[in-house]
């Protein structure tokens, strides 16, 4: 295998200006999946991967969802399937990843403009959807090109599965992969699933990972008069919506992420001393984790804490407030409707349903002891499961030779604490192994302002996800 390898990389060196231009074209279409208005471009990004793909000579189609739920006359956008290969003799890898992207504005506080690809002299590429998820998207496109350039064969089938919906908890995807993983579906044949859309722990070190957390994401409205109103004119007449709201935001959690619903933590398994154990290996420093936050306000000022609730114990952050006046300067506004949004990362045994009921009934019982004549109501905006898997099959296996080919070291085996949502969704509709498998870094800032993919994480993660292709078809010969 190594001579053919080695062809394979050297022409992903040879093709990597090429492929950078590649990332430069999709960060430049900005896919903002929770901003309706911004659809339009969501499609335009599925269409702009149905090209590349058909140019390298995929069979490709474009598969519509259907609307919206809870949004008039708004089509969600397509599902982009894709089938390289159909040997029978091959093993069939289905590849999942997302198109769409997290919102960003210049004012939000972007060093560039975040739908302009902004390479620096570290080779630090920054754009949103670099590294969530357009880069590693491109990494499994430029290693099929780099293979048929380089006139190295593909040891297995590939098909594909990329949405536009996956940053708004992937609506709509869940029916349409359990359909199409039914006999005479799409993704009947696939062997192996593998996700390349989380993060390395620090910035040189590769890891598999074989968990994620959940997210329950809720919006909390409160309303009382019928418009805004001049804050001097009514100011201490009127019970103000925005004063309750964040009365009861401030209710959920405390300064050391502990969350005060009543029965959540409950629900949480309890740490074993095995587990425990599996901490102490992995390579992960404080100093790690300052670098990633970019600041020394950790809760804890240990790993295995820091790691744990990160990976295996819920959380809740309170994300923002819609009706509001954000802006510089000063409004003297009493707002008339504000609705506050957060969401709870979920974890091995809470169940979804239960998580609801408990927030709605604390958000009622809280909101009653204020004594408020407003009127509140809390709904679920999205909800996607936790997933734990066992990181010892073929695939896993396949991943750390593939790792160990291209960076030379064994990768740490990792958990991450944001989500997939349809990761468990393929799992059990498939029945097959699936593997995460990143290519980004700790520093990535993926959601964040002066999002980035590292041009050295891009390439040679461009050469992992290919080397994990032959590692896979040699492990599938055994498995
Ligand atoms: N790279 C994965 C990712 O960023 N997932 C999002 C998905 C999401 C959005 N709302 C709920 N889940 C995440 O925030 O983890
Ligand atoms: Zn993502
Ligand atoms: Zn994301």
């Amino acid at each position: 295998m190594a001579p053919q390898l080695d062809g394979y990389f050297k022409q992903v060196d040879k093709l990597s200006e090429s492929f950078i231009e590649r990332l430069r074209k999709a960060v430049a279409i900005p896919s903002v999946s929770a901003d309706d208005k911004r659809r339009p471009d969501v499609v335009k990004m599925s269409e702009f991967l149905v090209s590349e793909l058909e140019a390298l000579g995929a069979h490709v189609e474009s598969r519509p969802l259907g609307l919206q739920p809870g949004k008039k006359d708004l089509h969600l956008p397509p599902v982009v399937v894709a089938r390289y290969g159909d040997s029978p003799e091959k093993r069939t890898l289905l590849l999942y990843g997302h198109y769409d992207v997290q919102p960003a504005g210049k004012s939000d506080g972007w060093a560039t403009d975040p739908f302009t690809l902004t390479v620096d002299e570290k080779g630090r590429m920054y754009g949103r959807g670099s590294t969530d998820d357009k880069g590693p998207v491109l990494g499994w496109l430029n290693a099929i090109q780099a293979h048929k350039e380089a006139g190295v064969e593909i040891p297995v089938n590939l098909l594909m599965c990329f949405e536009g919906m996956e940053e708004y908890g992937s609506e709509g995807l869940d029916d349409f992969i359990e359909k199409e993983a039914k006999p005479g579906g799409f993704f009947e044949k696939a062997d192996a699933v593998c996700i390349s859309d989380n993060y390395w722990l620090g910035t040189k070190k590769p890891c598999l990972t074989y968990g994620l957390r959940g997210c329950n994401y809720y919006s909390v409205s409160i309303s009382g008069p019928g418009q805004d109103l001049h804050s001097g004119l009514f100011g201490g007449s009127v019970q103000e919506p925005m004063t309750d709201l964040v009365r009861v935001l401030g209710t959920l959690v405390d300064t050391n992420g502990k969350i005060k619903i009543p029965g959540i933590n409950e629900m949480v398994v309890p740490v074993t001393e095995d587990e425990k154990s599996l901490y102490a290996d992995i390579s992960y420093t404080m100093d790690n984790l300052y670098e990633s936050i970019g600041s020394k306000t950790g809760v804890y000022s240990d790993k295995e804490n820091t790691l744990m609730a990160r990976w295996r114990y819920p959380s809740l952050s309170v994300h923002g407030i819609e009706g509001v006046f954000s802006d510089p300067g000063a409004k003297t506004v009493i707002p008339a409707k504000v609705i506050g949004k957060f969401s709870i990362r979920t974890v091995p045994d809470m169940k979804s349903d239960q998580v609801d009921q408990l927030v709605f009934k604390y958000m009622k019982d809280e909101f009653a002891k204020l004594g408020s004549k407003n009127t509140i109501s809390v709904e679920l905006m999205h909800a996607g499961n936790w997933w734990v898997t066992s990181p010892k099959d073929w695939s896993f296996t396949a991943a750390g030779r593939a790792v160990e080919k291209v960076f030379g070291v064994k990768p740490d085996l990792t958990r991450e604490g944001g989500s997939i949502p349809v990761t468990l969704t393929f799992q059990k509709a498939t029945g097959k192994s699936v593997l995460l498998l990143p290519i980004g870094s700790s520093t990535d800032a993926a959601h964040s302002i002066n999002e980035k993919l590292d041009r050295w994480n891009y390439i040679e993660g461009t050469k992992l996800l290919g080397a994990y292709l032959h590692y896979l078809a040699e492990e599938g010969m055994k498995a």
